[in-house]
């Protein structure tokens, strides 16, 4: 597992990019036959990419979490962002088809991930927060998630959120986690931005094109920084800070948000032209 220690509020002004980059954005998530583990101590979240090739692979615990297995005091949400897969928690087995969601409650004991085809493999997103209750394990299908279209073509932000692990769908005790997909010819994501200073989010953008970039903005919305960044990373926002992006192509991310409130819409605005 890897370690991610962000800046703070005052120190990420005077940092150049590649010391913003160390603090908030983790190394390339998935390589074939591994699991990658980032821990950043935003929110103590855990973020991750799992991908299975011809063998299985195990959630496996670390001497840092100092707990028996990883989810004895932690919840985990899954997304899928490649070929067919499979997750077995504790003996149950939940297909997973591209984009379908699994929430896996505080407690279970034996995660385990794999590929359908090692030609095609799944990609496992992992985001996962402390917990404080045991819950129930959900498998949420891309049909199943609550979708929001947002934005419009005049103002190159036309996307879909889709809303898997979230109140009224899954009992999570933190997670809040979905999709938005932009539609093509759009590129601006969070438009206008916000911050929430009840949450933390982690981005993850993916289906750029190669050789495209996203132009994530961070910061105070008086200070805001940009970070060129590629495909398959993840970036974590503290709940002082902007997220929001621009792309050179259109795309995709998942978001993940911990904290406490779980009130998706539970954001402090801000004009774009306000932003400094
Ligand atoms: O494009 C958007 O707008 C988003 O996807 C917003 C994120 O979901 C978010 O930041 C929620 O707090
Ligand atoms: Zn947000």
């Amino acid at each position: 597992m890897d370690f991610m220690f962000s800046a703070d509020i005052r120190s990420y002004k005077t940092m150049r990019n590649d010391e913003l980059r160390d603090a908030f954005v983790t190394a390339p998530l998935f390589e074939s036959g591994k699991i990658n583990l980032t821990y950043t101590d935003v929110d103590r979240a855990v973020i991750g990419g799992i991908t299975p090739a011809a063998e299985p692979i195990l959630l496996p615990t670390h001497k840092e979490l100092a707990a028996d297995y990883f989810c004895q005091r932690r919840e985990v949400g899954i997304i899928n962002i490649g070929g067919e897969g499979v997750i077995t928690v504790d003996g149950t087995d939940y297909p997973m088809n591209n984009r379908d969601s699994l929430y896996i409650a505080k407690e279970s004991q034996d995660v385990v991930f794999e590929s359908k085809d090692a030609a095609n493999p799944a990609k496992f997103y992992l985001a996962s927060y402390p917990a404080h209750r045991v819950t129930k394990t959900v498998h949420v299908p891309k049909s199943k998630a609550k979708c929001i279209e947002l934005g419009s073509q005049e103002t190159s932000n036309e996307r879909t959120i889709f809303q898997s692990i979230r109140p009224g769908i899954v009992d999570s005790c933190q997670l809040v986690m979905g999709i938005t997909e932009l539609k093509k010819g759009s590129v601006w994501n969070t438009k206008p931005p916000h911050t929430h200073f009840r949450r933390t989010e982690v981005y993850m953008y993916f289906d750029l094109p190669k050789d495209e970039k996203i132009f994530h903005l961070m910061g105070e919305p008086t200070e805001v920084r940009t970070l060129p960044i590629e495909s398959e990373v993840a970036i974590a926002s503290p709940s002082w800070s902007i997220h929001s992006g621009v792309g050179t192509s259109n795309y995709t991310f998942i978001w993940a948000m911990g904290g406490e409130n779980q009130e998706f819409d539970d954001m402090d605005h801000i004009q774009v032209s306000a932003l400094r």
